[in-house]
């Protein structure tokens, strides 16, 4: 089964855009989310690699730990994907969105089969209407947690779909240039199909929910890059993030292929 006419983007959205930096997840943003793919879907179909299983588990719970941390992100993950689940489908629901859920795993892109039931699976869904929610198996991924590899899983998923453009939404205005960035006035690289000129401008900072960084995130512009996918890091705080930069209203980077 193929494409439609539609344009397909996979949206990552990372864990301190759906917290909005708090400790909290914002239903307020999902809802953003939500009224943006319903304004777009005329012309676009959307697949959606969320994080914020853990967050939103954190909001209400604390565990108790069996000495190793990664178990117990391990368990918080679990506890809150389904809450996560609720809020995107009730808000989503609200305009007349469907969603479904998949759960991923590193392994799942090695084997061909498993592969292939991917892509079969995500194309019935989005021909159906519905939008795929994908997130780790976060029980079984322990690389995941340690490694902010949700950065990854939306490339491997971009690539494996041969989707028409991934973006992935984080809390700056797209990679800064690294002198500038603790500046008042920080400077958005716009363009770019240099992924080596891009990591010597990240630092090793991460945000308050976050696990990669900026690494992963030009890690996983390279890999869409290699399958001719173009990338745009874009600030998913802002309301109406994805519609801004497709209208060129706002300041992102783009990773334009070679
Ligand atoms: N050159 C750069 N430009 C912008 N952000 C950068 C840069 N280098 C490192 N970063 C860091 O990357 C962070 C975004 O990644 P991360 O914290 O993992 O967020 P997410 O939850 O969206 O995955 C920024 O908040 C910033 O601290
Ligand atoms: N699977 C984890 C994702 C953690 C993660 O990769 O976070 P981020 O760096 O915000 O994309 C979760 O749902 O909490």
């Amino acid at each position: 089964m193929g494409k439609s006419d539609k344009k397909r983007i996979l949206l990552k959205i990372g864990s301190n855009v759906l917290t909005k930096e708090t400790n909290h997840i914002s239903r307020g943003k999902i809802e953003d989310i939500a009224c943006q793919i319903a304004d777009l879907k005329g012309n676009y179909e959307f697949v959606i690699v969320t994080s914020g299983a853990i967050a939103v588990a954190k909001q209400f719970v604390q565990l108790e730990s069996n000495g190793k941390e990664i178990n117990v992100k391990q368990a918080l993950a679990s506890i809150g994907q389904p809450h996560l689940m609720r809020i995107y489908q009730e808000s989503f629901r609200e305009l007349g969105l469907l969603t479904s859920q998949c759960l991923l795993s590193y392994s799942d892109f090695k084997k061909e089969e498993s592969r292939t039931n991917i892509k079969n699976t995500i194309n019935v869904l989005v021909k159906n209407s519905y939008i795929p929610i994908i997130n780790e198996n976060d029980t079984v991924a322990t690389d995941e947690i340690k490694f902010g590899d949700n950065d990854k899983l939306s490339a491997l998923t971009a690539s494996l779909l041969n989707v028409d453009l991934l973006i992935i939404a984080t809390n700056t205005n797209g990679i800064y240039t690294k002198e500038s960035m603790d500046s008042e006035s920080a400077k958005t690289i716009k363009e770019t199909s240099d992924i080596n000129s891009l990591k010597n401008q990240i630092k090793s900072s991460i945000s308050l929910h976050g696990t990669g960084g900026m690494t992963t995130k030009v890690e996983a512009a390279e890999i869409a890059q290699k399958a001719e996918i173009e990338t745009w890091i874009v600030n998913g705080l802002a309301d109406n993030f994805i519609v801004d930069a497709i209208n060129k209203t706002s300041e992102f980077t783009k990773i334009i292929t070679k």
